[in-house]
């Protein structure tokens, strides 16, 4: 269970960007977070595993307040948030192996991640996991050898590596075509339910946050304002959350949906 409550994040003391947000996420849910840019869709994210430090405000996954940790209890915690990115962060050079058990770096020791003397056990479980995903056959691949679909399916393994106790992707599908991109929704979906993870995307495409996710939270000037069922995101919702965004933008985000 994740609980945010009174979250606040003023980025070199300016207005705040996200103002007192309360947001709770539990089970296998996949939630996305849509609204229009600016509205601190990333922030809130990148909030939760600290990449951006809260201002005020408390985030508790599963009983640990992770803005209370410090330093080295933070790399502790950070292992139990996977993260998946827009531009996969992969190392390019490196093989898709390689890449994968970089997710369990905070589980092995430094020397045995050097010397890429990585534990049979991880072995076995990435191959699970590539095979799942269907990478597996790309074990020994450079990771710029791959597609766009495959470097992300890659990336979700490595978080995945990490045995997160739940899954924060922003905007994964953001740098594929429509086809390979919503072949990645429907993975994070599946993966939610089969390995019972809690999955939060932060998505532009309204479209594929409607199918794929089972709740949106809508944001609009670092609050709130919508929280519901896909079903639930009627018209009126919709221009309450894009206000001001021109018809033809929310088209070009899958928003007219
Ligand atoms: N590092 C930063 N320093 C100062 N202001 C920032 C920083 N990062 C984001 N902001 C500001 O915070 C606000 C929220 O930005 P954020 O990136 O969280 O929005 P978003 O909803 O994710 O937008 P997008 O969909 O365009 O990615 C914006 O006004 C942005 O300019």
């Amino acid at each position: 269970m994740l609980k945010i409550e009174k979250l606040v994040k003023r980025y070199n003391g300016g207005d705040p960007v996200l103002k007192d947000l309360d947001l709770e996420i539990g089970g296998q849910e996949v939630v996305s977070i849509i609204g229009s840019s600016g509205a601190g869709k990333s922030t809130l994210l990148r909030c939760i595993n600290r990449l951006v430090e809260p201002t005020s405000g408390t985030i508790t996954l599963n009983g640990t307040d992770l803005t209370k940790l410090k330093k080295s209890e933070l790399r502790l915690a950070r292992r139990r948030i996977g993260m998946v990115f827009q531009s996969f962060n992969l190392v390019d050079r490196l093989t898709v192996m390689e890449n994968v058990q970089s997710g369990r770096l905070g589980y092995i020791s430094t020397w045995a991640a050097l010397t890429r003397r990585y534990p049979k056990a991880d072995i076995r479980h990435a191959y699970e996991l590539m095979e799942r995903v269907g990478i597996a056959h790309y074990a020994n691949k450079r990771a710029d050898e791959l597609s766009g679909g495959e470097r992300q399916r890659v990336g979700v393994v490595r978080a995945l590596m990490q045995q997160p106790e739940i899954l924060l992707a922003d905007e994964p599908t953001a740098s594929l075509d429509p086809k390979t991109s919503e072949q990645i929704m429907a993975l994070l979906r599946d993966l939610a339910n089969e390995l019972e993870l809690p999955v939060v995307i932060n998505i532009h495409n309204v479209t594929e946050a409607k199918q794929y996710t089972d709740r949106i939270v809508g944001m609009r000037y670092g609050r709130i304002i919508f929280d519901d069922t896909p079903d639930a995101l009627d018209a009126d919702a919709m221009d309450e959350i894009y206000a001001g965004v021109p018809a033809e933008d929310r088209q070009a985000q899958g928003a007219a949906a």
